[in-house]
Formats: structure tokens, sequence, C-alpha cells
């Protein structure tokens, strides 16, 4: 049985943990959350047959098998850094966090001096897998579309470039550099980032957003070239209800990560 520790317990946190009820090889033993949404959590998670214990920080005697990160970009530097720094190993859903320059060095040496690792997860993209090997033989060219419903932009820039209430056709709002895209818009920077550091970085990696009144889906698209050939992605994720901002694929993807932990063969 693996005991683990979430950090965060929202639309990517409760989802998961429904999904693990009734997994005998994993348990979530607590999860973290901010003072002021502690008592809130506690109902939230009242009715669970295994309900976590809801903490604001890792206790100093706590040594958890693995601590995952489903919270935030703040909650990197709060606690996974500190966890890692401990030997904690860690795994990480807000690989948007990760452009801010020097947080990927700050990772690497807490976990070095705590003799472990963080895993990025892959979260609501795919082919993570295929891009980091195509890396290795020379990669020439990553472009990243992401469209999401007009009014999942609210609250971005992308107010400044149209009406996002009133759309008529699917408009363009970004289009330059992961760096960029992961600069103005933070919240949305996972997969862009991700897709970056898997492959040609956040300078070289292209991103296209679209607001789009028409879709109902977070599509995610790919085309990479390189010496291993091309692929072309598109992954039309359903948003979560809890969060329409989230793809329900980044619930499974920590599922899965957890499960190639616990069970003997890993895929
Ligand atoms: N890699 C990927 O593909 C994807 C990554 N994500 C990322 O996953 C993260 C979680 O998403 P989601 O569940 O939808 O978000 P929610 O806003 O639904 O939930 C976030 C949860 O984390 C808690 N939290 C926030 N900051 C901290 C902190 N510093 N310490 C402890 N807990 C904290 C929140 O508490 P409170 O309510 O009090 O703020 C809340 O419980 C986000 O960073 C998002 O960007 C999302 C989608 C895809
Ligand atoms: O689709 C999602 O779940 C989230 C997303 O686009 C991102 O954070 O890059």
């Amino acid at each position: 049985m693996l005991h683990i520790t979430m950090i965060g317990s929202g639309a990517i946190g409760v989802g998961v943990l429904e999904l693990l009820e009734n997994d005998p090889q994993l348990c979530v033993d607590a999860v973290i959350v901010p003072e002021a949404s502690q008592e809130l959590v506690r109902q939230r998670l009242a009715g669970f047959r295994k309900a976590p214990a809801v903490l604001t920080a890792l206790p100093a005697e706590a040594r958890p098998d693995l601590l995952v990160e489903c919270a935030g970009h703040r909650a990197i530097e709060q606690h996974v850094l500190p966890a890692l720094a401990r030997g904690i190993p860690c795994l990480v859903v807000s690989v948007g966090a990760l452009s801010e320059p020097g947080l990927v060095e700050r990772l690497e040496a807490a976990a070095e001096l705590g003799g472990t690792r963080i895993e990025l997860l892959p979260g609501a993209i795919g082919g993570i897998d295929a891009l980091s090997a195509a890396k290795v033989g020379g990669l020439e060219s990553v472009l990243y579309t992401g469209r999401k419903p007009a009014r999942a932009w609210l609250g971005t820039p992308g107010e400044q470039v149209c009406d996002l209430e009133h759309l008529g056709e699917a408009t363009v709002i970004f289009e330059g550099s992961a760096r960029e895209a992961a600069r103005l818009y933070p919240k949305n920077a996972n997969v862009a980032a991700t897709l970056s550091l898997a492959g040609l970085g956040l300078d070289r990696t292209l991103v296209r957003l679209i607001a789009d009144p028409h879709s109902h889906e977070n599509v995610h698209q790919v085309e990479a070239s390189g010496a291993f050939g091309g692929f072309e992605l598109t992954l039309r994720g359903k948003p979560l209800a809890a969060n329409p901002k989230t793809s329900a694929l980044t619930v499974y993807s920590v599922v899965r990560a957890l499960g190639n932990h616990a069970h003997a063969i890993s895929i």
C-alpha cells in the first residue's frame, strides 16, 4: 500500500480522491490546503469512506511515500520544494509554474539535496513520451494550438483581443512563444510548458490560443517534426464540471501516474 499526501483539494484533487476510494494499493492519508479553506474541504471530504486528514502543511515528522501536487503555482514554492529537500518524491501537475525563470533549477537542486525525484505529469495532454523521445534524435519544430470555449478565456488578456461574451466565430487570441504564452496566460500555461520541457524549450515552442464560441471542449493540437519524422495530435478534452478550465484527462493522468508507482507493471 502506497501512502500519499495530496496538495490541493479542488476540481482535480477531489476527482482523484473519488477514483482512488476503492483502490487497495493507494491511500491518500492527507490533503494540504490553505488555512482559509480547511473547514470547507473537511466538509467536502466528510462523505468519503477513507476521508483524508486536512492539513495546512506537511508535518515535520511526516514521511509519505509520495507527495502529489494538484493545487497551483504557489504550492510548488510552498510545499514541493521543501518536501523534495526532505527526500520525499513529488508528482506535479501545475507544470506551467516551471516557466518561471530559475524554478526548474531550484527543483532539481532540492531533489538532489534530498536524494529523490520530481515527476512532471502530462495532465491534459498526450504524446509527451513521443515528443521527449523525438528530442533525442533532434527536433525541428513544435507548434501547439489550444482551443477552448470563448468563456473559458474570461479573466485573461483574451478579453482585450475580442468580446468573449458575444463572439460569433473562432478567434486567435494569442500567437507567440511558449514563454510569452506562460507570462500572459499563466492559468492556461500547463500544456504549453509541458510540451516545451519535453521538446524544444519555452522560446522555440510556438503557441497559438483560440477562443471558440462553438466549442464545448478543451482542444489541444500538437504538430511536431524532426529527425524522427513527424506527428500530429488532436486531443479533445472534456472539461471538468467543477472547473471548466481543467480537462477531465488531467484527473486520469494523476491516477495513472500514482498507479504506476504502486503496480508491478507501469504503462
Ligand atoms: N498539467 C495540466 O495539464 C493541467 C494542470 N492544471 C493545474 O492543476 C492545478 C489544480 O487545478 P484545479 O484542481 O482545476 O484547480 P482548483 O482551483 O479547482 O483547485 C485548486 C486547489 O488547490 C488549493 N490550493 C491553491 N493554492 C494552494 C497552496 N498554495 N497550497 C495548498 N493548496 C492550495 C485550492 O485551495 P483554495 O480553494 O483555498 O484556493 C484548491 O483546493 C492548477 O494549478 C492548474 O493550473 C490544470 C489542468 C491541466
Ligand atoms: O486543458 C486543460 O486542462 C488545461 C490547459 O489547457 C492548460 O493548463 O494548459
